[in-house]
């Protein structure tokens, strides 16, 4: 497992995975089926597993945040990189960062609280908590205004975060206005990563230049998200645009009913790994027809990857 200090090379290396967490029907944190999911993603060539929110850690307590840590450091493959989330709020993140910074991992993630809480909060808030983690931390930009560029990038050049998850979701993600304005601010796009799976990948990272990308369908088709990877780092776009194609049925049927909701019932219904309950404050789906549309997508798409898997070699 991945201990030593994040550096730009190791945002690029895999597809950033962000995986659902399997529990099992006591709803506990279920070790075998979260680690079928990482061999998964391993065989298709993805190394970091980004446990955030799709595994719901938004609602994570800290108790329950030390029993996950466990899970990954014995789950995870020798080369790969486990990075937990923590927060969403200030008095939480306190709580877990106290358990991170007795565990190896190198980093982990503030999940991002819109209310209340104001930029500059956030930006004191953070170097705050990554002096008391004594490393840094990833930040997520999820919304506009919930940081200031200027204080992101001051943050990056003080040591005190070592990656930003840009996730601002645009219409056109090709013109993107705060982004172009953190760039400038940053000086540089080695430490930003696209946070918002395939969709906006090319744009984010021809268009931007951005160093990586994470992604919650991976968990479907990790060789196809890892071809796109190649693909780009290549400068193929053609290619790059035409596998990406197959993970548009199942992000449309994720953006009409729930980007979490949706990966999390689709990575169960494709054979991949039984993630059972979800946690509170989420509820599984359990409309029969949309779960039927979600096993349909989840399905070809998987099929797909093990196709394109078997074809090529992964890494
Ligand atoms: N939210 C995106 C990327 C992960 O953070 C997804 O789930 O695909």
């Amino acid at each position: 497992m991945k201990t030593d200090a994040v550096t730009p090379a190791d945002l690029a290396r895999s597809v950033l995975s962000v995986p659902p967490l399997p529990r099992g029907a006591d709803g506990a944190i279920h070790e075998g089926e979260t680690g079928r999911l990482v061999e998964w993603l391993h065989s298709g060539g993805v190394t970091t597993y980004l446990f955030g929110g799709n595994a719901n850690l938004y609602n994570m307590g800290t108790a329950e945040l030390a029993t996950l840590l466990d899970v990954l450091e014995r789950i995870s493959p020798a080369d790969g990189w486990m990075i937990p989330s923590f927060g969403a709020d200030y008095g939480k993140s306190c709580d877990q960062i106290d358990l991170l910074r007795q565990r190896a991992f190198p980093t982990a993630m503030l999940l991002p609280l819109t209310f209340p809480a104001t930029p500059g909060g956030v930006a004191t808030g953070i170097r705050k908590l990554a002096d008391r983690y004594g490393r840094p931390v990833i930040a997520y930009l999820k919304n506009e205004g919930y940081l200031e560029p200027r204080d992101l990038a001051a943050l990056l050049a003080d040591g005190a975060v070592c990656a930003v998850k840009y996730a601002v979701v645009r219409k056109n993600p090709a013109e993107d206005a705060l982004l172009a304005t953190l760039l400038d601010a940053v000086g540089s796009a080695e430490r930003i990563i696209s946070g918002i799976g395939e969709r906006p990948v090319i744009d984010h990272l021809t268009g931007f230049g951005l160093n990586g990308f994470t992604s919650g369908s991976v968990c479907i088709a990790p060789h196809l998200s890892t071809a796109i990877r190649r693909a780009l780092a290549q400068g193929d776009v053609a290619k790059a645009a035409s596998l990406r194609e197959h993970f548009l049925p199942l992000e449309d049927l994720r953006d009409r009913h729930s980007p979490i909701r949706v990966l999390h019932e689709a990575v169960a219904l494709a054979g991949i790994s039984a993630t059972g309950p979800m946690s509170p404050f989420l509820t599984n789906l359990d409309d029969p027809t949309v779960l039927a549309d979600i096993r349909a997508a989840a399905a070809t798409l998987r099929a797909a990857s093990l196709e394109h898997g078997s074809a090529t070699t992964v890494r």
